[in-house]
């Protein structure tokens, strides 16, 4: 019988998985003898390999976590202590360990496992996460509520967080509150010398010299007694050996950072050595006081070409090994263009045109395909790492010395930046661009990441234009607008095939919508991706003898209510259409010019996602459950229009 919780069981592959499906909870485990372990690390990594042969799915950082997992759960008992996963895209293992393996076939299928924690599937998952940066913060936290609420109980708190992780803001936040209130927490920085690109910046630098330091044990009295004989104070001479205790640190670990912030640390140490590590956690466990512990792991460990390639295989398309299984035989990558490719191309355009605008993105430079404009402008492209509030910190202060900085950053992890967006650049009204790609749903990642608030989140603030290009072809007209505007804009585009609508679009003008059609039987607004959707809810509804109007709006903020007023006055219904969710988007903007226009309103329908969080699942079929779609636009003209709805 399936839990409720829990999506029912489906058959794994005929593979022959001895051990894993009878790991039902993981203090199964404590019974496996150090082969079987061995074993089971083995049968995760099949189970691994054998779910990326049909969708894609979070791969290569998977595979490099499998012994730290298992290592975990043998040795802490996380029904009562505490583990948060940073970022939560290498929870597969973890997910396999506490009881999804019946499950496991239905990951990111819609019902199916999410990709990320979720504690409506287990009690082993505490938060439902997807962005980066927030764990060692919560595992603190967990800790300082364990020991309110439940003194005595000595809980253990413990965080992985990844190398590509570690740069953000946030997790220097959580190292000083930790130190400062010298809380017991254990923290995993699980090094794999990646993010979904190669690390950048002066931490990368920092964690590739202490890859190769020799081990230090923080735990280990003899070392800081051999450090301390070292005099740091007083004269001249004092001064030099100051400097050799400085040297002699730096030649005995690579931990130094984290040990002068107030950890102990340990490391480094193999992460793929489960007998080793399972050790060192034993030790580590029962600390006082905040603990790193530096684990090296590779990315993509146990599959060749994901160890060779990890930021091919951190989201692989779904691919087919040869019959060695140690091989990919066919990987089925798609040549479709995506709106992504549209805003690249927009991006090298204008760099190529003037020499003041630059890019920025956070860690994300493969996502928003940006592999060729940073190896032709290296002087112009910047990659902040995962800290997305700092680089639109860093725009501003780009803006303010004249350049024209292009921030370019998925919709759902801008929302990190919303402060800086108020203080930093429209406070100041200063030319940023923002180039929000994936806004929508964002399909098999779901609620974390679907950008689903951007029309919402940039409208507030004054000064700032807020633009959805209707098609494909609009991302570089508007780019080129917003970098010759005066004043903050933002643009959003979705993760899907690209789509134009063939006419002979107008120049974009600040605030100026796009009449596409004209007609007296109602009219459709699409805003931004739903503008095309519009146009073939039109085609349709023509065909049944309705001739409405359709209207691309381009602007979110301002809205231009010289074109839309008289349009909404005369048509005897309306539907404004937007992929954001319906509190504070597209439709309330519309709304609240409407009624300072004193244009009326009672005729006018709302179609948006609504105000909850939407679960993964595929992007269209989601779409069409709330009639945002050509199918859904025409079935509720019909009905505005008083007609029946006839099967499609
Ligand atoms: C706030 C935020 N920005 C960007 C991302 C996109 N992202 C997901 S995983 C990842 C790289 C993470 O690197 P690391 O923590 O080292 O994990 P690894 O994949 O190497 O195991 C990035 C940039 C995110 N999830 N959250
Ligand atoms: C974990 C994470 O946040 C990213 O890996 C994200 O899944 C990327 O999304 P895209 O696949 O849309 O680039
Ligand atoms: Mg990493």
């Amino acid at each position: 019988m399936c839990r409720p919780r829990l999506p029912c069981p489906v058959p794994p592959p005929s593979v022959p998985y001895d051990i894993l499906p009878r790991i039902t909870d993981p203090r199964d485990l404590d019974g496996l003898t150090d082969a079987q372990l061995e074993q089971l690390a083995g049968e995760i990594r099949e189970r691994l390999c054998s779910i990326v042969s049909d969708r894609a799915a979070h791969f290569a950082s998977n595979l490099g976590v499998v012994e730290l997992a298992i290592a975990l759960h043998k040795t802490f008992d996380f029904k009562k202590d505490r583990l948060i996963w940073d970022t939560g895209h290498q929870i597969y293992p973890h997910k396999l360990l506490t009881g999804r393996f019946p499950q496991f076939d239905t990951l990111r299928e819609r019902g199916g496992l999410m990709g990320y924690p979720n504690p409506e599937e287990s009690d082993y998952d505490l938060f439902v996460t997807g962005h980066a940066g927030a764990s060692v913060s919560t595992s603190l936290g967990l800790k300082a509520g364990d020991d309110l609420v439940h003194p005595g109980e000595d809980r253990k708190s413990v965080a992985v967080i990844g190398d590509g992780a570690l740069p953000s803001g946030v997790v220097f936040e959580a190292f000083n509150n930790a130190a400062g209130l010298q809380k017991d927490l254990l923290v995993i920085l699980n090094d794999n010398e990646m993010g979904i690109c190669p690390r950048v910046g002066g931490l990368a630098s920092y964690l590739d010299a202490a890859r190769t330091a020799p081990y230090y044990d923080g735990l280990k009295k003899d070392v800081a007694w051999l450090l301390n004989k070292i005099p740091v104070v007083g004269e001249q001479s004092t001064k030099l050996l100051s400097q050799g205790k400085d040297a002699l640190k730096h030649f005995l670990h690579g931990g130094m950072l984290f040990e002068e912030l107030g950890f102990r640390y340990i490391g480094p140490v193999d992460g793929h050595d489960l007998k080793s590590l399972t050790a060192t956690l034993e030790r580590v466990k029962h600390v006082r006081g905040p603990v790193l512990l530096h684990v090296l792991t590779e990315k993509g460990h146990g599959f060749r070409p994901a160890a060779a390639d990890p930021v091919t295989f951190h989201t692989p398309a779904p691919f087919k090994r040869d019959d060695s299984g140690q091989e990919v035989a066919e990987i089925r990558t798609s040549s479709t263009k995506a709106y992504t490719d549209y805003a690249a191309a927009a991006i090298h355009a204008a760099l190529t045109r003037d020499d003041r605008v630059a890019v920025m993105t956070a860690a994300m430079c493969q996502g928003n395909k940006l592999e060729t404009v940073r190896a032709d402008f290296p002087t112009r492209f910047f990659d902040t790492g995962i800290c997305e509030g700092h680089a639109v910190a860093f725009a501003g202060g780009m803006a303010k010395a004249g350049a024209r900085p292009i921030v370019d950053i998925y919709s759902t992890f801008l929302q990190r930046s919303f402060d800086h967006i108020f203080q930093e650049v429209a406070l100041q009204n200063l030319p940023v661009t923002f180039m929000m790609d994936r806004a929508g749903l964002c399909g098999p990642d779901g609620a974390t990441h679907h950008g689903v608030f951007d029309n919402s989140y940039m409208r507030v603030f004054p000064n700032m234009t807020v633009m959805a290009p209707g098609d494909a072809g609009e991302i570089a007209a508007m780019l080129d607008f917003s970098l010759q505007h005066n004043g903050p804009c933002s643009l959003r585009y979705p993760k899907t095939a690209a789509v134009t609508v063939d006419r002979n679009a107008p120049p974009i003008v600040h605030g100026k919508a796009e009449v596409y059609e004209h007609g007296a039987d109602g009219l459709l607004i699409g805003c931004g991706i739903m503008f095309p959707v519009a146009v073939a809810a039109a085609e349709k509804l023509r065909e049944e003898g309705l001739d409405v109007a359709v209207v691309n709006p381009r602007f979110v903020k301002p809205i231009d209510m010289d074109t839309l007023g008289p349009l909404m006055d005369e048509a005897p219904w309306v539907i404004a259409a937007e992929e954001n969710v319906v509190t504070g988007g597209f439709g309330s903007a519309l709304l609240e010019a409407a009624n300072a226009r004193g244009v009326r309103t009672d005729h006018v329908r709302l179609l948006a996602l609504p105000d909850e969080f939407i679960e993964h699942g595929p992007r269209e079929e989601i779409l069409a459950d709330f009639n945002l779609d050509a199918e859904g636009l025409r079935a509720t003209a019909l009905s505005l229009a008083e007609r029946n709805v006839t099967a499609a």
